[in-house]
């Protein structure tokens, strides 16, 4: 996940190639609600790792649920057979209507059956969304319930014993939030002493979302009868009984976001999308329909889906969302990329979830130069082809970053293709934690579209801190070329070579099987990292870099590291020789005595003896072969910012090379 405050996307061009998509929220936190409330155990599998999920998990333990993860495998659930183990508890539910919603009905029905009291609560946004309708409803059947902050809204006290009317059909409002039925259907069999009847009041929004809920029911031997959408008959002595093992499907709003990106930049070969297709439960699965609408090519299987580039520009749409009301979002940013206008009707529901999405869609796509209008139920979008640089802000809406990533295909359908900022990425984690990572490995970009910030220095001078700090910050790719050198010296040494030897040397870097992997190298099957930081690795990258031959066939390893969305690059000739275009190169300098002592505390904190004196010479000799060599010696580029940090912590470096970035951003 991208812990940072802003994530920035250069312009994409293509995409191609495969994703795996996370579980389903809406099926995981169902099934864990099931299982918890089921006796024995369940195991499941493919659960969604999410924000959603741990509000619930955390919920389920507290409430005396024994939870087992199995290493590499399914969590193993066990429930509390409906019997409240613990009484008293205060629940976190983060912004989780799928957690709030059905927490609420089943621990007021249980508090009314059993007694107890139990605070639910949320962040700010959660606590600006409505529950009235389903607060109401069970007050009707009952029970207990204090709305601690303003009436129709979380933060909730729900408490007992009270006596429950079960005889009277219970009516609900479901056209506000589909959740508020969904609730009251997963919490009922609770107390299904005799049938309960659940009636629904006004049209209900957002059925598929019901039906997910009906057929996992079933599953856990709930067979509730339907009525159309209006009446639903919880049959007498229901009781939940764990099928023993469930597989959590792909997320199909989820995959919203690759069926967009296969319409939009898969004009080659297709993205193929797998933990969802024509067998799901899952409503947003139709997605996919609206989609060929705007002309992109779908081949659905039963567990994925095949998207290609059909029609483009994309054809304009003017679409009832109803039924699909997350994955509509997607469709807002689609039509940016359309012949004409598109129109997503039947959307008030996008008011009142993670933040006002009508509004900030509306927002943040005439950010971009889009021209849209919007009406209390729906949203026109107008095609855009003079785009504008933007910063989009979040509102900590998941959907929304993911969404107006696929802004970022702008060069697409204009000559002045232009970057995206997308602010507090990490709001991705409620449903989809790795969704940026995940997006980076189907998409491309032009090599000269991708930024590229070096930091060159002679040894010691903390360039590779710097540059991990910067690139973290900013959610890069690094590059450590210095790790390249030692790694080629290092190999080139183990092969029996002479590292005065440039053509011999140079010889082994194609067949060099060398990976850089979360903070560690290998060659071959071996780890080398800590081999790499030995001063010996040091003195022979030296050697072997002075060797023109052996430059040039790093060259081409070095310029692959410029990948999506940005790349920091660390070395000696980063600036001035590889990537000669980077926007900002900083030549980060510090005196040979700041220097030496610097080392002299690493190699003592490593239990390594070490003399200042010594060190000191050595890096002496070291700047003097780097400056003096003929294949690029160690100078600052012509247009580097000079960085002295001798008196510098390493957070006042870092902060002033961001700030030099900022200035060289369109944002
Ligand atoms: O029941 C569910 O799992 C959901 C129902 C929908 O909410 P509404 O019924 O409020 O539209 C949907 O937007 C939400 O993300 C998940
Ligand atoms: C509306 C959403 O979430 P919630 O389950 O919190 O309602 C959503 O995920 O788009």
């Amino acid at each position: 996940m991208f812990k940072i405050p802003f994530l920035d996307l250069p312009p994409l061009r293509a995409a191609a190639g495969t994703v795996r998509l996370p579980g389903s929220k809406s099926i995981s936190n169902r099934v864990l609600l099931l299982a918890g409330l089921s006796e024995g155990q369940t195991l499941v599998h493919d659960l969604l790792d999410s924000d959603d999920t741990a509000v619930m998990l955390a919920s389920l333990k507290v409430l005396g649920c024994q939870l087992e993860q199995v290493p590499g495998g399914p969590l193993k659930v066990t429930g509390i057979g409906g019997r409240l183990v613990n009484k008293d508890a205060q629940l976190f539910l983060g912004n989780a209507g799928t957690a709030m919603r059905p927490l609420t009905a089943a621990l007021a029905l249980l508090a009314a059956t059993q007694g107890g009291a139990f605070e639910l609560a949320g962040v700010a946004r959660m606590h600006e969304r409505p529950i009235g309708d389903l607060v109401d409803a069970l007050r009707e059947l009952g029970c207990e319930i204090a709305c601690l902050g303003s009436e129709g809204y979380p933060p909730l006290r729900l408490s007992g014993p009270s006596r429950l009317r079960l005889a009277e059909p219970v009516r609900v409002r479901g056209d506000v939030s589909s959740q508020f039925l969904t609730a009251l259907l997963l919490a009922l069999p609770l107390v299904a002493t005799q049938d309960v009847v659940i009636e629904v009041v006004g049209e209900l929004i957002s059925k598929p979302y019901v039906h997910i809920t009906l057929e996992l029911l079933k599953r856990f031997g709930i067979e509730v009868r339907a009525d159309g959408w209006q009446r639903f008959t919880i049959p007498a002595g229901s009781r939940y009984r764990s099928p023993g093992e469930v597989h959590v499907e792909g997320d199909a709003s989820s995959a919203s976001y690759f069926v967009a990106l296969g319409a939009i930049a898969a004009a080659e070969t297709p993205i193929r999308i797998e933990g969802v297709g024509s067998a799901s439960l899952q409503g947003d699965v139709r997605f996919v329909e609206a989609a060929q609408a705007m002309g992109a090519e779908v081949r659905a299987e039963a567990n994925a889906l095949e998207v290609k580039r059909g029609a483009w520009p994309l054809k304009a749409l003017d679409l009832d969302c109803n039924h699909i009301p997350d994955a509509a979002m997607t469709l807002a940013v689609m039509a940016l990329y359309a012949d004409g206008p598109s129109t997503l009707r039947n959307i008030a529901s996008w008011r009142v979830k993670e933040t006002d999405r009508i509004a900030a869609m509306a927002t943040e796509l005439r950010k971009l130069g889009a021209s849209v209008e919007e009406g209390p139920d729906w949203l026109r979008v107008h095609p855009l082809r003079a785009w504008k640089p933007a910063s989009i802000h979040t509102y900590d809406d998941h959907r929304v970053a993911m969404c107006f990533s696929l802004a970022a295909f702008n060069g697409l359908v204009t000559d002045s293709a232009v970057p995206v900022r997308i602010l507090e990425p990490h709001c991705v984690a409620k449903t989809f934690p790795d969704y940026f990572e995940t997006l980076f490995e189907v998409v491309t970009a032009r090599p000269e579209d991708i930024p590229v910030l070096t930091i060159d220095g002679p040894t010691a001078s903390g360039k590779g801190t710097l540059a991990d700090e910067v690139a973290h910050e900013l959610g890069y790719v690094i590059l450590d070329s210095g790790m390249l050198y030692r790694a080629t010296g290092l190999a080139a040494h183990r092969a029996g070579l002479d590292l005065d030897d440039g053509a011999a040397v140079a010889a082994i870097v194609p067949a060099m099987d060398l990976h850089f992997r979360k903070g560690r190298v290998t060659l071959g099957e071996e780890d080398i990292t800590d081999a790499l930081r030995a001063e010996a690795a040091g003195l022979m990258a030296s050697q072997v870099a002075a060797h023109p031959q052996v430059r040039s066939a790093l060259n081409q390893l070095q310029l692959d590291f410029r990948r999506v969305p940005g790349l920091v690059a660390d070395g000696r000739d980063m600036g001035s020789t590889v990537f000669p275009d980077a926007p900002l190169k900083v030549f980060l300098t510090a005196s040979a005595a700041t220097r030496a002592e610097r080392r002299y505390k690493q190699l003592i904190s490593k239990g390594i003896s070490a003399s200042m004196e010594g060190l000191r010479a050595d890096l002496e000799a070291r700047d003097a072969r780097d400056k003096g060599r003929s294949a690029s010696p160690l100078k600052p580029a012509q247009d580097a910012q000079s960085l002295d940090n001798s008196a510098q912590t390493i957070e006042e470096s870092r902060d002033l090379v961001l700030a030099w970035w900022a200035e060289r951003r369109p944002f």
